[in-house]
């Protein structure tokens, strides 16, 4: 079986967002391999940065550095040369990250049904949001306060409950459409050359 590919280097950073167990860290990394991108993924970035893990950083400082936190980081990633950046659930809430991702990037909604996030964030630990209560009560209330925030994405596209190559198919054919229906100003970064003009790497198309 043939997978799609992309017919051009997409023009800008590939942002994804959603909840939490949609799939943005192990769907990005599969999408930035597919595209011969690199891939960032915001919290690993923060960790790093803090020297801790995510559930520690939210014990010693709490959420809201956590978020103060957040917006850095992605503010300083989305400095960086063309890739794919996974961001955590909490990220796109967030007027400031939200505004510099439409400004310098593609966003992409990994969306994904309530049980299926409830099931896959079950599989791993290490979500302080989902450490206290019924986590599918806590995920079926930030479904309710986020979608309309997720849904401002350039791109959705369902992350259901099939094989992980086969959402990247769908990411990749929702963000081919999506580039095809773009003015040439909305599709090349306006800090950038348009992408005519740029010398074009070999192979996006593998
Ligand atoms: N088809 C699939 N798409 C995405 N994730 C899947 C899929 N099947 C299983 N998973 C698992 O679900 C979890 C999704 O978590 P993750 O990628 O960390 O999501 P997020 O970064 O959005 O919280 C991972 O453990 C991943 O391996
Ligand atoms: O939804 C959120 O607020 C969060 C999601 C997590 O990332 P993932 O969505 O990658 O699990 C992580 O950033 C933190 O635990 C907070
Ligand atoms: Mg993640």
């Amino acid at each position: 079986m043939t997978r799609p590919t992309l017919r051009q280097r997409p023009p800008r950073t590939l942002v994804l967002v959603g909840l939490m167990g949609a799939g943005k860290t192990s769907i990005g990394r599969r999408l930035a391999s597919r595209l011969g991108l690199p891939f960032v993924d915001a919290d690993q970035e923060i960790e790093r940065a803090a020297g801790c893990s995510i559930p520690e950083f939210f014990d010693r400082y709490g959420e809201p550095a956590f978020r103060e936190g957040e917006r850095r980081v992605i503010a300083r990633l989305l400095d960086q040369p063309l890739q794919v950046l996974s961001t955590g659930g909490g990220a796109f809430m967030d007027a400031e990250t939200r505004a510099l991702v439409r400004q310098r990037a593609h966003s992409i909604w990994l969306r994904a049904e309530l049980d299926l996030l409830v099931l896959r964030t079950a599989r791993r630990g290490g979500r302080p949001l989902l450490k206290d209560g019924d986590p599918k009560e806590t995920l079926r209330q930030l479904m309710e306060l986020r979608h309309p925030y997720y849904a401002q994405a350039d791109i959705t596209v369902d992350s259901g409950d099939r094989p992980a190559e086969e959402t990247v198919d769908r990411v990749i054919e929702s963000l081919q459409d999506y580039l095809d229906n773009q003015p040439p100003a909305r599709a090349s970064a306006a800090d950038e050359p348009a992408m005519e003009t740029r010398p074009q790497p070999a192979a996006v198309e593998s």
